[in-house]
């Protein structure tokens, strides 16, 4: 069997058009752009053309971006400042802060000073709270990605075998809510689970996100099922070369799944789009702008 591949860079086209269509309407009935204000620290490449894409994704769907790129070097004080006064300019919708930060920043201590009705990231205790008990907020991007390739996919996901593989707070958690709240049997697993192929094999749906290139193997999958791929590890190859990698071991896994996401192209995209659009939620919110329901 070969698996259908979900299109994560097509979906995420399409969601950046249908944003880009409300924006246009949301623009005409309040007069105003949403407003993105993107914090970098420091010159970490990766990070660097993530904000870039983020700041071309803005534009393009005719909102307002704010990028503000810092040395590395400058003092955890210093960045709160700045997002304290992102937090009261009205220009600004959505805040997020892009990670990892230098060693010498606690990202908690960062993310805490972020208004939660800004943190379009989803990251803040309060949104990951509200989450958890099913109070509106937003929803951290890359997991609310997963969700909508999966819900595309699959349609109802009520009473899906579903496990996470990982256990972060800005993907391995908030997914397992998210799938909880879709009526899912979760599972959790880390890096301390016993025979995690064995607990693989049970599920329905898996999410890999673990960071480790290619651990999860064909052979440890449930025939037909369907696959999200999270990992976005950067392998190197001949001659100094690199690769992107995911999580899940493709070439075996796509033998035996239903349907995978690939990497490049499958749930990176996602994220962004996710992105610009919690952004146009937040500037909906403020304005008590209605929005279709299943943006
Ligand atoms: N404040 C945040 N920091 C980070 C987040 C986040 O959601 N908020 N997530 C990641 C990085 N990230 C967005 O910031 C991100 C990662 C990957 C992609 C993506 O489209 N990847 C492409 C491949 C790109 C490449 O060639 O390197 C793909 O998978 O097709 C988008 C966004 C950590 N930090
Ligand atoms: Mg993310």
């Amino acid at each position: 069997m070969s698996a259908r591949i979900i299109d994560g860079k097509g979906a995420a086209a399409a969601l950046r058009a249908k944003v880009a269509v409300e924006v246009a309407g949301y623009r005409a009935a309040t007069g105003r752009a949403p407003g993105l204000a993107v914090v970098l620290v420091g010159e970490d490449p990766a990070s660097a053309v993530y904000v870039r894409s983020k700041g071309k994704a803005t534009l393009e769907a005719g909102m307002l971006s704010f990028e503000h790129k810092l040395p590395a070097e400058i003092s955890e004080g210093k960045l709160i400042d700045l997002i304290n006064e992102l937090n009261s300019d009205p220009a600004v919708d959505g805040i997020l802060v892009q990670l990892p930060l230098p060693d010498h920043i606690d990202p908690n201590q960062v993310i805490l000073a972020i208004d939660p009705d800004k943190d379009v990231d989803g990251f803040h205790p309060i949104n990951a709270g509200r989450l958890a008990i099913g109070l509106t907020g937003f929803t951290p991007c890359t997991p609310l990605g997963c969700l909508k390739l999966l819900k595309a996919e699959l349609g109802d996901l009520s009473g899906k075998n579903a496990v996470v593989i990982g256990r972060s707070n800005i993907v391995g958690k908030p997914m397992a809510m998210l799938l909880l709240a879709e009526h899912c049997t979760v599972t959790i697993a880390h890096s301390r689970t016993r025979d995690l192929p064995e607990v693989v094999r049970a599920a329905d749906i898996v999410v890999a996100a673990v960071g480790r290139a290619g651990m999860v193997k064909g052979d440890w999958l449930k025939p037909g099922a369907t696959v999200i791929d999270v990992g976005i590890n950067r392998v190197a190859g001949e001659g100094g070369n690199s690769h992107l990698a995911g999580d899940v071991d493709f070439a075996s896994a796509s033998q035996i799944a239903g349907a995978i996401t690939p990497v490049p192209g499958g749930v990176g995209p996602m994220t962004i789009a996710c992105l610009i659009r919690n952004t146009l939620v937040s500037a909906a919110r403020r304005d008590g702008f209605e929005l279709p329901e299943d943006l």
